[in-house]
């Protein structure tokens, strides 16, 4: 995958050149944004993150996309590292699913359900687009900030070696909290140093 452009983008986090990357499934176009320097043998800290305009922009409490986006642009910006953000709102349904999903949950039903409710599988993700990004910026092995084991499965036979896994977990909140019990206990993620 041959990235459409690339520029560089100053933040309040740090120096980062920015690549768009035109997606097979996705409308608007995958991001990586890389605080090198990268070449084939370094060992790369890399975060993907799908897209939640609710946590991203509008700093959403029903979820933590938003503090783990600044928690891995802060990290990145200052010790360096790669950040990829998919467009996969939702987990993949899309921003107008999951609001349907969320008027499910306030009536009672866990994010889980609500997706399967809608028609959908319960993470309509994969990460192969991830990877291809990842080659072409010339990555091959990283330590994948995620608490998420599907993604770091999504690496099996890739040619990308996931040699640790950093965990990013954002401290509870009432309103996100029964949310992250929902990850852990029927989703499969691992909050190990959070008591849910
Ligand atoms: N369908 C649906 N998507 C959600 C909901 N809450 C957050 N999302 C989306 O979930 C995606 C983030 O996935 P998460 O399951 O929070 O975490 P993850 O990326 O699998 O794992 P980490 O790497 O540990 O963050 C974003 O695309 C959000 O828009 C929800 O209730 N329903
Ligand atoms: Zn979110």
């Amino acid at each position: 995958m041959k990235s459409l452009v690339k520029s560089k983008l100053p933040t309040k986090r740090g120096p980062f050149e920015m690549y768009a990357y035109k997606s097979e499934f996705y409308h608007f176009p995958h991001i990586a944004l890389v605080n090198g320097p990268v070449n084939r043998d370094t060992i790369q800290t890399v975060r993907i993150h799908s897209e939640c305009m609710t946590g991203d922009v509008f700093g959403s409490m029903r979820c933590e996309c938003g503090e783990q986006l600044d928690f891995a642009m802060n990290w990145f910006g200052e010790k360096g590292g790669i950040l990829i953000y998919l467009r996969q709102e939702g987990r993949g349904i899309g921003l107008v699913n999951k609001m349907h999903s969320y008027n499910l949950q306030d009536q009672g039903y866990n994010t889980r359900e609500a997706n399967e409710m809608l028609g959908f599988h319960q993470d309509a993700r994969d990460y192969k687009e991830a990877i291809k990004i990842l080659k072409d910026l010339g990555v091959y092995k990283i330590r994948l900030m995620t608490n998420n084991p599907k993604k770091i499965m999504g690496f099996q036979d890739s040619g990308i070696q996931v040699v640790e896994r950093i965990p990013i977990e954002m401290e509870p909140r009432v309103e996100n909290i029964n949310y992250l019990k929902t990850k852990k206990w029927e989703m499969g993620h691992i909050f190990d140093s959070l008591d849910l």
